[in-house]
C-alpha cells in the first residue's frame, strides 16, 4: 500500500449519509478538535471514562509532553517521490504503522462501538487490538471485517483462569485474531479520582458502567463488557507460570503489553519467539501515576539492552497527538505505535467517520514528515536513530532508574 488510502473514496464507505458525516470530519483539522466536538457530544460518564488518569495525571500529561521535547533534525535532497507506509507487525502486513491499542466500552462513545473501530481500521489497513473489556463481543468485532484485516486480542488474566480458558477457546476460532496482547500492568485497578468535569471515576477492569437514563447523547444506551468477568482480575501472576499456562490454550503468537523497565523487556525476550512483542506502556497514565512514558523505556532498552530490539518487536503508546510524535517513536526504533484516547474522542465525535479521521489525521503528518525530511520508506527511518539519540542524550538523562 503506497501513501495514504482516501477514507472518502474507500468502496466500503460508499455510502451517501457515510460520505455526509466524513466530509464534516474533514474540517477537524486536529486531533484536539476532535476531543473538543467529542467532549461536547459525549454525555459525563462517557467522557470522563476516557479522560481519566491515576493520581495527578502526572504520566499522562509526561506521555503527550515527551515528544513534545524531542526534535527533528530533517534531512534534505531525498527522494520521496512516492512514499510507504505500510509495515509489517508481528509478520502481518498492515498499512499503517499505527494501531488502535485496546480500550474497554467504546459503545460508551458511540453506538457503532468497537466494530465501528473496526470498519474505520478497515479503510487503512490498520491494526485493531481488541479490548477483552470490549462492549461487543468478539465475533462482532470482526464479523464486518474486510479479509486483510488484522487484528489483536487483549487479554487480563481472570482470578479464576477457567474464564480467561473458555475466553481464549472462542478466540481461537477467530482467523481475523493474529495475536494475545497479554496486558500485564494493571494487576489491581488504577485509581482514577474526580476529573474536572466531577464526575465519579471508573476504572479499565470495571466490567459494568451504566450511564443514566436521563442523559440524552446516542452514548448514553445500556453499555456493559460483553464478556464479563466474574471473578475479577488476577493479582497472581508471574512470568513463568502465566506464559505456560497461555501456551497450553492457544497456538497465537503473544505480545506483552505494559512493560515498563528494560529489565522486564529483557525477561519477556527470553520468551521469544512465542513472545513475538511487546508493548512499552504505562497504560496513558491511568494505573500507577508517575510510571514513565514508553519512550523513556525504549531508551533505556536501547541504552541497556540493545539485544531486545532483534528478538521482539518493540512498540509504544501513550501520548500520541500528532503524525512528528509517531515519526519519533519510529525513529528511535519502534515497530509500530498504538494511539488510544484519540480513537474513542474520534467515535464520539463522529462514529466511524470520526475514527477514520483519526487515523487520517495520525499519518497524513506523517507522511508529510517523512517526506519533509526522512526517506521513502518507514522501514529506512532507523538510519536517522543514531542522530536522534546523539541529538537528545539528555532524555536518557531522564531515565531514573527508580525502583530498579
Ligand atoms: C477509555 C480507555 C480504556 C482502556 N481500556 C483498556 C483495556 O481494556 N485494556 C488495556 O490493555 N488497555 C486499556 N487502555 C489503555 C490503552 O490501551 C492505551 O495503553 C492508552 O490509552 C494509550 O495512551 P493514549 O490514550 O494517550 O493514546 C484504555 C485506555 C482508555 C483511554
Amino acid at each position: 500500500m503506497v501513501g495514504i488510502p482516501n477514507a472518502d473514496e474507500h468502496p466500503s464507505r460508499a455510502n451517501k449519509s457515510h460520505n455526509k458525516e466524513l466530509l464534516s470530519m474533514q474540517s477537524l483539522q486536529s486531533l484536539d478538535e476532535l476531543e473538543s466536538l467529542a467532549t461536547k457530544n459525549l454525555n459525563k460518564k462517557a467522557w470522563s471514562f476516557n479522560y481519566a488518569a491515576a493520581g495527578d495525571s502526572i504520566s499522562k500529561e509526561l506521555d503527550q509532553e515527551v515528544y513534545r521535547s524531542i526534535l527533528l533534525r530533517p534531512r534534505v535532497l531525498v527522494n520521496v517521490k512516492e512514499c510507504d507506509l505500510s509495515t509489517t507487525i508481528i509478520g502481518q502486513r498492515v498499512g499503517l504503522p499505527i494501531f488502535v491499542s485496546p480500550m474497554a466500552m467504546a459503545r460508551l462513545a458511540h453506538p457503532a462501538g468497537e466494530a465501528g473501530i473496526s470498519a474505520a481500521c478497515g479503510v487503512f489497513g490498520a491494526m485493531h487490538i481488541i479490548s477483552n473489556n470490549a462492549s461487543m463481543s468478539p465475533e462482532e468485532i470482526v464479523g464486518g471485517a474486510t479479509p486483510e484485516q488484522v487484528f489483536g486480542f487483549q487479554l487480563y488474566i481472570q482470578t479464576d483462569r477457567a474464564e480467561s480458558e473458555a475466553v481464549l477457546a472462542r478466540i481461537n476460532k477467530l482467523p481475523a485474531i493474529k495475536c494475545i496482547v497479554l496486558t500485564v500492568d494493571e494487576p489491581v485497578p488504577g485509581k482514577h479520582e474526580l476529573g474536572p468535569r466531577g464526575i465519579e471515576p471508573y476504572n479499565d477492569m470495571q466490567t459494568e458502567i451504566l450511564s443514566p437514563p436521563e442523559e440524552s447523547s446516542p452514548s448514553s444506551t445500556d453499555v456493559r463488557v460483553a464478556v464479563p468477568s466474574v471473578s475479577g482480575p488476577a493479582s497472581d501472576a508471574e512470568w513463568e507460570t502465566t506464559l505456560q499456562w497461555i501456551a497450553k490454550h492457544t497456538s497465537l503468537p503473544i505480545i506483552i503489553k505494559g512493560i515498563q523497565t528494560h529489565e522486564d523487556a529483557q525477561i519477556a525476550a527470553t520468551y521469544a519467539p512465542r513472545v513475538k512483542g511487546i508493548i512499552l506502556s504505562n497504560h496513558g497514565g491511568r494505573v500507577l501515576d508517575t510510571a514513565p512514558p514508553a519512550i523513556h523505556t525504549l531508551l533505556e532498552i536501547r541504552k541497556y539492552c540493545p539485544e531486545v530490539r532483534e528478538k521482539l518487536e518493540v512498540m509504544v503508546d501513550g501520548g500520541i497527538r500528532r503524525g512528528t510524535d509517531v515519526v519519533k517513536a519510529l525513529c528511535l526504533g519502534a515497530r509500530a505505535v498504538g494511539i488510544g484516547r484519540a480513537v474513542f474522542w474520534g467515535l464520539g465525535a463522529g462514529g466511524v467517520a470520526g475514527v477514520e479521521r483519526t487515523l487520517q489525521s495520525s499519518p497524513t503528518p506523517s507522511l508529510t514528515v517523512i517526506k519533509n525530511g526522512f526517506g521513502a520508506e518507514i522501514t529506512g527511518l532507523d538510519f536517522f536513530n543514531g542522530v536522534i539519540d546523539e541529538e537528545y542524550r539528555f532524555l536518557e538523562d531522564a531515565v531514573k532508574k527508580v525502583g530498579a
